[in-house]
């Protein structure tokens, strides 16, 4: 495939939603032929998602955060994740969010089309895009859409049903905004670079793109995937997973791990743009999403992506004669980064020196 030009996307499919509601069998396109799919598979270990303290860290005074840096580092390194506890917003609120993305998925088709996605946009309502003849379709619905700055906003694909959905939205990203600030100069400050250097290349007007998943039970899960393996195009990922039913899982050294529930807390993940700032110390994990036979599972992914006309980069500090740059610089990483997914590439390898 040219990756300048990649294909028009072909129609969207049927939501998996309808598609559900029609019979018990999983469609051929979704299903995986050889053994890439994964059912929800109790026999593979639970990972000891990392836990950070988001009070610990700086600004806080506390006598530990020198402690949390080092254990936010490792975190990162090893896993390219944690879990966040004390962030500062309320489990009310969090459910709240929880309540809205199952209200939405609940409505009448006819409702929730009213926000779907162009043919050849990429916010909305909508299913997997579908790039390729032979690609397998994931087993998920989603809502994708721009929650801040409020003036990149594209409402008309905003919800109007659940009545509260955009006042909660706008505050989740409100309240979301002083949590990404504190981690970014968190992870800065842990490799002792200058507090603002992650801060400074996602920029003021950095974007965050929520996409509500949604995930209905699958007849044969063993058949299918909810998101195929895929580490984020983002600088950071904060993902509220649902509360009671599992399905998330990250690979390490070829092993795929599954995240047990942990209610109320964020689960936060590097994307490739903190991979290259920091020249491959923070890994930007290999992740995927299974499903299972009994429940409808949910989660709300935020992406924190750059402004788009940000070159971002290894941080100068970081390269040495021992130490040489492992990342082109580069601009708009997501556009490269939709070009590759599809096509099966890993799209960090497209900027790697
Ligand atoms: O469903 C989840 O828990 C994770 C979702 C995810 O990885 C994504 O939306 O990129
Ligand atoms: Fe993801």
């Amino acid at each position: 495939m040219d990756m300048a030009q990649p294909p028009p996307p072909l129609p969207p499919a049927q939501s998996v939603q309808e598609l559900i509601l029609d019979g018990g069998t999983v469609p051929e396109r979704y299903a995986y032929k050889d053994d890439r799919s994964a059912s929800f598979d109790e026999s593979l270990p639970l990972m000891d998602v990392p836990v950070i303290d988001l009070g610990l860290l700086p600004p806080s005074s506390s006598s530990s955060a020198g402690e949390e840096l080092i254990k936010l580092r490792s975190a990162l390194a090893c896993w390219g994740c944690f879990q966040a506890t004390n962030h500062g917003i309320s489990c009310s609120f969090l459910d709240q969010v929880h309540e809205l993305t199952q209200q939405f998925f609940a409505l009448p088709k006819e409702e929730k089309e009213k926000c779907a996605r162009a043919p050849d946009g990429m916010e909305g309502y909508g299913n997997d895009m579908v790039l390729l003849e032979q690609q397998v379709i994931d087993w998920n619905d989603r809502l994708y859409i721009i929650i801040s700055p409020e003036d990149q906003r594209k409402l008309e694909v905003w919800p109007e049903k659940p009545e509260t959905f955009r006042e909660v939205m706008h505050e989740y990203s409100v309240k979301l905004r002083p949590i990404i600030n504190n981690v970014f100069k968190a992870m800065a400050l842990s490799l002792n670079l200058e507090e603002n250097c992650f801060l400074n290349q996602f920029g003021e007007q950095g974007v965050m793109f929520a996409r509500f998943n949604y995930y209905p039970r699958c007849p044969r899960p063993d058949l299918v995937l909810g998101l195929k393996p895929h580490a984020d195009g983002s600088t950071i990922t904060l993902v509220l997973p649902d509360r009671e039913v599992e399905g998330l899982q990250f690979l390490r050294d070829g092993q795929w791990f599954r995240v047990p529930t942990i209610p109320d807390a964020l689960l936060i993940n590097v994307g490739d743009q903190v991979e290259i700032i920091s020249n491959g110390i923070f890994k930007s994990p290999m992740h995927r999403a299974v499903t299972n036979a009994e429940s409808d599972r949910i989660s709300l992914a935020v992406f924190c992506t750059p402004e788009e006309e940000n070159e971002i980069g290894p941080a100068d500090e970081l390269i040495d004669e021992e130490t040489p740059r492992l990342y082109k610089k580069i601009r708009n990483y997501t556009k490269t980064y939709f070009e590759y997914y599809q096509s099966g590439k890993r799209p960090i390898d497209a900027v790697k020196i």
